[in-house]
């Protein structure tokens, strides 16, 4: 998963995924300039298995916290970034399961889509809750993401997840107890995301108030 090697850096032309633009401006009168970049919103699922009390996170390498954790050099005239320097770990996170809106779909069967590619559960509707959706990225993409939370059983595994071969997602499902949960909201040494803090709160202050 974290073996990454020969890595090179070019330009992002005719992305399917972000379209960089230069927004032009009047505020009050004042003539502005503003990039940003058009994305896809997204989904996200906080994912706690009733069967054994433990929360359902994913690994990945992703390549936008590789190349912030990284500095490139030229060589040969090509921007690169040199593995034994930056090793493949340093682009590894642990997750919510999530995924984009790239479909014509309610978003909660995006979610639920997600959650059986990812983690392998195949979940009732019913059991998908929205938690809120709030924007991100405020400088840079202002997208939407949907926020969930889904209780599922052993009963409901029904494959082993890992994400879709066919597009090449290499994604390991990570399991952690309560208490290793509410540990890793302040575990810096992981690198974790805003919105999974979040839903761990949301948790702690909702599901889990009564039992802990
Ligand atoms: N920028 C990109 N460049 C190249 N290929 C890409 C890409 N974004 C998606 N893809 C391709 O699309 C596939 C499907 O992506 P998913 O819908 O599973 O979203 P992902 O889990 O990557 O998280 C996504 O959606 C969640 C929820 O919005 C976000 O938090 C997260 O940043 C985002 O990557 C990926 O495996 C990849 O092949």
């Amino acid at each position: 998963m974290d073996k990454i090697s020969d890595v090179t850096i070019g330009p992002c032309e005719n992305s399917k995924f972000i379209k960089p633009k230069r927004i032009h401006y009047k505020q009050n009168g004042v003539a502005k300039i503003w990039d940003a970049m058009k994305v896809h919103d997204g989904v996200a699922i906080l994912l706690f298995n009733s069967s054994r009390k433990k929360f359902i996170f994913v690994r990945q390498f992703r390549p936008a916290i590789y190349i912030a954790s990284a500095e490139t050099e030229v060589r040969d005239g090509v921007e690169m970034i040199d593995t034994d320097k930056y090793p493949g770990h340093l682009g590894l996170t642990l997750e919510l399961c999530a995924g984009i809106v790239d479909k014509d779909q309610p978003v909660a069967a995006i979610a639920k889509g997600e959650i059986l590619e990812e983690c392998g559960y195949d979940v009732p509707l019913e059991n998908i809750r929205k938690i809120t959706s709030a924007r991100g990225g405020v400088g840079t993409t202002g997208s939407v993401l949907h926020l969930f939370y889904a209780e599922v059983s052993d009963a409901m595994k029904t494959g082993p997840g890992g994400g879709l071969a066919s597009e090449g997602e290499m994604i390991d499902v990570v399991e952690m107890s309560v208490e290793e949960g509410r540990a890793f909201m302040f575990d810096e040494s992981a690198n974790r995301v805003h919105l999974l803090i979040f839903a761990l709160y949301w948790f702690f202050g909702t599901i889990w108030k009564d039992q802990s």
